[in-house]
């Protein structure tokens, strides 16, 4: 199971970042946060391109990042070839995200999503395998 997550989010995601980021280390992961690092307006842009270029490097094992939807932070991070971004809003599908897909990289939606719904699905992101066999197959298919 990953041990070092990158995390990011923007103005609209900077409060449930914050609550992740203790939550992670409090469950002893390692974290490195690539902001934002206040509520002021910010583009999502700037933090999702770090956070992947952590993850796509091996510098963090996954990811995790926070936008009002969420659509945002994973429309740039799936820009980088090595990013599986999820946009997920229940744990069941953090789950099945990391089984089918292979995820590395969670993102949540703030203004969606209560908080312990967003702790479940960090749980479920973080504690689930991949199932490889025809999914490999799949995910070895996404790249053009
Ligand atoms: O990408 C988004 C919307 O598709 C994110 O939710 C942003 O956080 C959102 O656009 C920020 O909106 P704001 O009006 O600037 O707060």
């Amino acid at each position: 199971m990953p041990q070092s997550i990158a995390i990011g989010a923007d103005h609209a995601g900077f409060m449930y970042k914050e609550a992740i980021k203790t939550w992670l280390i409090d469950h002893d992961y390692t974290v490195e946060d690539f902001g934002t690092y206040s509520a002021d307006s910010a583009d999502y842009a700037d933090f999702a391109h770090p956070v992947a270029n952590a993850v796509e490097s091996g510098k963090a094992e996954r990811g995790i990042l926070v936008c009002g939807s969420g659509e945002g932070v994973s429309m740039t991070a799936n820009k980088h070839q090595g990013i599986r971004a999820a946009l997920v809003w229940r744990p069941d599908l953090a789950q099945v995200t990391r089984q089918h897909n292979d995820a590395n990289i969670l993102c949540l939606p703030e203004r969606f999503i209560d908080l312990d719904t967003a702790y479940a699905c960090i749980d479920a992101f973080l504690n689930t395998e991949f199932e490889g066999g025809r999914h490999q197959r799949r995910v070895d298919k996404m790249s053009c």
